[in-house]
């Protein structure tokens, strides 16, 4: 049988089974998603982590394209209990290792008791424990990855809803899921996915009705360029963000962000609205959080676990995030109104931008 072996911060190996081939390293975090997982795989935002599911089967509906957010797998590497055969051959097709049958009960009392941690792995017929705790001592932290945009956004711009006659989007592609871009062009936007470092005159060039921040892998505070965007144009643009978006709009408006222990990772996760009481359930994967908004940013939502910021509005800016994933894939759908609400921003500026002539 083919060797596996989990090597986590602190030393401790667990072994497993071995379902793709490959050495690996990167953050080790769970999600506690019981479908989704072609969603998840795919999401840019698990760039440089390593994949734990909770949920002890994984792979029991198939593999079908269409339900991808991306081209690729971005986790480094994969850990379940038990994966089926299919989500097993697209895990070494694409060279992502993967290793089942461990005690994914253990790995996550781990990350829950010590935090998100660093974890090497290895897995193949000739591999040793020795070959994981390698990897493990390669391994660097999530914020070490300074430039981790470069690795999941678009290299040249690119338009959806070319067509459209609705708002014009500039979305600062920093891992945008395809559901973002999906989400807004169904609402007859016309979307131009930029690079995660775009310039002021780029933004310019697009004449955007909003500025849209994606979600993404890493540290808010290594995207310095889109920090800097918000900066530039939150007086004159309405600006929305999704998940790291609204940390990064945290960030360029007076706000902090912090790591969080294991962060949320999720399809129930669930989340108070503060004004109208609702609860609605929410899909979340991220691992930093805004620690304080600052005096330009108000928090309207918050989670019910543990209080942490869900749902951000300007004062006396236009602006509205959310920390979870609206866009709804995997689902639930409870959130979609989010982005009615977003490109109703651009309509108001159109409607106030007509000088009051009688
Ligand atoms: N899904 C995301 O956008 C993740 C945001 C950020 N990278 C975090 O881990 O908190």
């Amino acid at each position: 049988m083919t060797e596996a072996y989990v090597a986590l911060e602190g030393g401790h190996v667990i072994e497993g089974r071995g379902r793709a081939p490959g050495t690996a390293r990167g953050e080790l975090v769970f999600t506690t998603a019981y479908t989704g997982y072609e969603e998840s795989l795919t999401d840019p935002s698990y760039e440089e982590q390593i994949l734990t599911f909770s949920y002890p089967l994984i792979g029991n509906y198939g593999v079908r394209e269409e339900r991808f957010e991306d081209d690729r797998i971005h986790p480094r590497a994969v850990l379940a209990k038990e994966l089926t055969e299919d989500v097993a051959e697209w895990l070494e097709a694409e060279g992502v290792p993967a290793v089942d049958h461990l005690d994914t009960r253990e790995v996550v009392t781990d990350i829950r008791d010590e935090g998100a941690m660093k974890c090497g792995i290895a897995v193949g017929d000739d591999v040793t424990e020795d070959d994981a705790l390698e990897q493990l001592e390669q391994c660097k932290g999530m914020s070490e990855h300074t430039d981790i945009g470069a690795q999941v956004s678009v290299d040249e711009p690119e338009v959806y809803g070319a067509d459209n006659d609705g708002e014009t989007v500039a979305l600062v592609d920093c891992g945008a899921k395809g559901s973002i871009v999906d989400s807004l062009v169904a609402r007859n936007a016309e979307v131009h996915v930029l690079p995660y470092d775009a310039s002021v005159a780029d933004v310019e060039a697009v004449s955007p009705d909003i500025l849209f921040i994606s979600n993404g892998p890493g540290d808010p505070t290594n995207y310095q360029q889109a920090i800097s965007l918000v900066e530039e144009f939150v007086a004159d643009t309405p600006v929305a963000g999704i998940c790291l978006g609204q940390q990064i709009v945290a960030e360029a408006l007076g706000g902090t962000t912090e790591k969080m222990t294991f962060g949320h990772r999720g399809v129930n996760q669930p989340v108070l609205d503060l004004e109208s009481g609702k609860v609605v359930m929410t899909t979340q994967n991220h691992g930093y959080t805004v620690a304080d908004p600052g005096e330009h940013l108000e928090i309207t939502q918050i989670n019910v676990n543990d209080d942490t910021p869900e749902g951000i509005d300007g004062v006396d800016y236009d602006v509205i995030t959310r920390q979870y994933h609206p866009e709804a894939n995997p689902g639930p759908e409870d959130t979609l109104d989010f982005f009615d609400d977003v490109l109703a921003m651009g309509d108001t500026r159109a409607t106030t931008a007509v000088p009051a002539d009688d």
